[in-house]
């Protein structure tokens, strides 16, 4: 390998990507199904990036109608080696304030109608999920939000919610209870297909609201978490620029490279061939 080509995974305010150079939208077909949108190439000071709109262009998708299979695998089948998942979350602690960044290191998932894994009947995998962001790329994304001029938190657990609708307050409770920093709805199952496709995964939180948890604070509504999203867009451009140029030259390999080395049980004369063909992207030294 010894090549970064970034994949950028862009939530809600999140559409296009102004600052790729020499961009192209590209249809990406997979056996999974059809990704959430075309996916958009170019470079940023040099680095070869690919960015997918998570929910399409305009919004047309919601957390449990996306595809998250397709584009893991779409992201994937373009070569990235890397992937940095932007999102909204609403927070649930006092300190993680509507503006800030939240480099999020791990995921209690509550989600519940999503397809969470590639395997399956024909080849099982079991990845491990205990570490389940790269903490390379994680450091990377938070020195460049510094960078971005945003107060960045390194570190905090996601809780995913399968939505739409947001969290009642005792749920939202619940959640602080549990030690949850911040809530929302898509990181969930992508982290985990993101781990078994063997891509380096970060996530950024962008704080948007305080949830429903906060004495005298209004509820979270969309139009509330579209503003605050706005008036943090320069800083997200900013942050990626930091970010493509301070990654090294040479991309060092990851343990994450390979963890299916260790993780698929099936034997190789057991496998089913139309499983193994249909992961050609996300297990093809396997296939
Ligand atoms: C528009 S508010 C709720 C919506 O925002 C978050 O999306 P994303 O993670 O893609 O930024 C949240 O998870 C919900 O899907
Ligand atoms: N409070 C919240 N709950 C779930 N998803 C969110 N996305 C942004 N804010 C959210």
């Amino acid at each position: 390998m010894g090549t970064w080509k970034i994949g950028i995974i862009g939530g809600s305010g999140l559409y296009q990507l102004d600052r790729l150079e020499n961009q192209q939208w590209v249809d990406v077909a997979t056996p999974w199904g059809d990704p959430s949108d075309a996916l958009l190439t170019g470079s940023i000071a040099g680095v070869e990036c690919v960015f997918l709109p998570r929910h399409g262009r305009g919004h047309v998708l919601g957390p449990s109608q996306l595809n998250y299979r397709a584009n893991i695998d779409a992201v994937k089948r373009m070569g990235v080696t890397d992937v940095i998942s932007a999102s909204a979350v609403g927070s649930l602690c006092e300190d993680m304030t509507p503006g800030d960044i939240v480099v999020v290191d791990q995921f209690i998932d509550r989600t519940f109608a999503r397809n969470t894994s590639f395997f399956g009947e024909g080849l099982v995998a079991h990845v491990s999920m205990a570490d389940p962001v790269c903490p390379r790329l994680s450091l990377h994304v938070a020195e460049a939000a510094q960078a971005a001029g945003a107060n960045v938190h390194r570190g905090g657990t996601y809780l995913a919610i399968e939505g739409p609708q947001f969290s009642t307050r005792a749920e939202s409770l619940l959640y602080q209870q549990w030690g949850a920093h911040v809530i929302g709805m898509t990181a969930m199952p992508e982290a985990k297909l993101a781990r078994e496709a063997e891509l380096p995964y970060a996530l950024v939180g962008m704080v948007t609201d305080y949830d429903c948890w906060r004495q005298g604070e209004a509820p979270v509504e969309v139009e509330a978490v579209i503003a605050q999203l706005a008036a943090n867009a320069d800083k997200g451009r900013a942050l990626l620029s930091h970010f493509a140029a301070s990654l090294p030259s040479y991309r060092e390999p990851s343990p994450i490279d390979h963890v299916l080395d260790a993780a698929i049980v099936t034997e190789a004369a057991r496998r089913d061939p139309q499983l193994m063909a249909k992961l050609d992207a996300v297990a093809g030294r396997f296939c």
